[in-house]
């Protein structure tokens, strides 16, 4: 989903002044720092930055556990690698945007900035729906502007060729390459239908990672880091400031949204380092992003090959954040088992996992009230100007879905997401997946009452810009009307890992 596409990015400068946030041992401990933690500036694929070049003992990645990933194995002979099967070749940090071209069916749209390679999704039998694992550093990124007039604000519809037997990963990723590439030319955001609803969810990300996201105040040494899993185009970078972090690790299946991430982190990366004189316009936490599948690799699979000995100098992390994504980890219970067995073994323990997901609640309510239409084919929806769900099998009459998960619904989101499949995310089972592996729930609330319970706190901490962004026609500020019900499909949520 996305509204998920949160990729909204807040007007500039939403980076809140964190100097509340900021302990003397915190400042004393950057101006001590003579190399980053976490370094933006690898040149090249073979330059392995200093601050990484230690001996690890093995067993930091024993915890995660073994996965099989199937790809080439050149790591033959590199027993650290052999149980994840995972390789170091240099070839896997090339860029793989080598989809093939298809030249299919070109719309006319946006057919002048079309990558025609971004059409075609690969075959579900493809074992290429677990990517390669790419780093993203040293990339240059065109500035659209340069090369393209913006004319007129452009809608986002995806043109994915296969859609009806292409696997979810294949879908998600090239839907979400295609949105990138489209959001270069598209216009002005403030011209998107969607623009306050996009203005509202980060709002609502704004409160979570606000209010959650802790560093630990026990242990002076460590570095305060979040580990943003379907990081998206870096939609939460200005977020990140805002809470003070000190590094910030992104993973995402998109290629083109990885390095859309990696180049807005560039250009807003504040130059030099002082406790003293932080630029609050700037990012001042060092940053790297990867690609890499949450659901089916291990952390340290996605990142090892590319950021040697990263495990072992920034994990355990302070905060796990997950927004507007784990909903598509819910087609099995391995995938979601992966997914929080990673979420859990890189939090430190204190340490929270905050997501947003559509709201199972919020569903039942839906087909409990029968409030649903039947379409032609006979697949039941409901939904309104915004945002529509489209349940592939007819949903359960007491709208609890059993078994949990593979149950699938196409989410559609005017500008933002288009008929892209989800499932839906029981939230019984998402808390007792959870527990399994330590993580305790704190806190889980429906986005129109965070939004009621937070807005006094918030709306002096936050960029002028985003509030004016929320302005009903009543003058006040939030929601209304359709947006209103569409926001309200989502919940947010936080969980603490448990342990001393
Ligand atoms: C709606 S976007 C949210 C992006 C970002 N978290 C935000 O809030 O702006 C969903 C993201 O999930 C990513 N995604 C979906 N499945 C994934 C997977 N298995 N592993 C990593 N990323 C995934 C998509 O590529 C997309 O960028």
């Amino acid at each position: 989903m996305s509204q998920h596409e949160s990729s909204v990015e807040e007007p500039s400068g939403s980076g809140q002044p964190s100097g509340s946030l900021e302990s003397l041992g915190r400042k004393r401990r950057l101006e001590e720092r003579d190399v980053p933690a976490v370094s933006s500036s690898y040149s090249s694929a073979k330059e392995v930055p200093g601050w990484l070049k230690v001996a690890r003992p093995q067993d930091k990645y024993e915890q995660y556990g073994q996965r099989r990933v199937e790809r080439s194995n050149d790591t033959a002979g590199d027993s650290r690698y052999s149980k994840y099967n995972i390789s170091t070749s240099n070839s896997v940090l090339k860029r793989r945007h080598e989809e093939s071209s298809s030249g299919d069916d070109a719309h006319p749209k946006y057919a002048k900035y079309r990558d025609e390679s971004l059409d075609r999704v690969q075959s579900s039998s493809s074992s290429s729906s677990v990517p390669e694992v790419t780093a993203y550093s040293n990339i240059e990124i065109a500035n659209p502007s340069a090369n393209h007039r913006e004319i007129r604000y452009q809608t986002f519809e995806s043109h994915i060729r296969d859609r009806e037997t292409a696997d979810i990963n294949n879908i998600v990723r090239s839907h979400y390459n295609q949105r990138t590439v489209h959001s270069k030319y598209q216009g002005s955001r403030t011209k998107s239908p969607i623009y306050k609803l996009r203005n509202f969810n980060n709002t609502i990300k704004y409160m979570l990672l606000g209010n959650f996201v802790k560093r630990d105040e026990n242990n002076n040494e460590k570095l305060f880091t979040l580990l943003d899993l379907c990081c998206g185009k870096g939609g939460d970078l200005n977020k990140c400031e805002f809470v003070g972090i000190e590094q910030y690790i992104g993973i995402d299946i998109s290629d083109r949204s990885v390095e859309e991430a990696f180049s807005r982190y560039r250009q807003k990366k504040a130059r030099f380092k002082s406790a003293h004189r932080k630029d609050n316009t700037k990012y001042n936490f060092e940053a790297c992003f990867a690609t890499g599948d949450c659901f089916g690799q291990t952390i340290p699979e996605i990142l090892e090959p590319n950021f040697p000995g990263i495990i072992d100098r920034t994990f355990p992390v302070d905060c796990v954040s997950i927004q507007f994504s784990l909903h598509y980890s819910f087609e099995t219970e391995e995938k979601v088992r992966t997914l929080i067995m990673n979420i859990s073994k890189s939090l430190r323990p204190g340490g929270t996992f905050i997501g947003t997901i559509p709201s199972s609640d919020f569903i039942r309510g839906k087909i409990q009230r029968k409030e649903y239409i039947k379409e032609e084919t006979g697949k039941k929806k409901f939904g309104n100007s915004i945002y529509s769900v489209t349940f592939e099998k007819d949903p359960p009459a007491d709208g609890v879905f059993r078994p949990p998960f593979g149950n699938k619904y196409v989410y559609n989101l005017i500008d933002a997401v288009d008929n892209v499949p989800e499932y839906v995310v029981p939230f019984e089972t998402l808390r007792s997946i959870s527990e399994d592996y330590g993580l305790e729930l704190k806190y889980k609330k429906n986005f129109i009452d965070i939004f009621n319970e937070e807005i006094p706190k918030y709306f002096p901490k936050l960029n002028k810009n985003l509030i004016e962004g929320m302005k009903r026609s009543d003058g006040k500020y939030g929601a209304e009307g359709d947006e209103k019900e569409a926001v309200g499909f989502y919940l947010g949520f936080v969980f603490e890992k448990s342990g001393v």
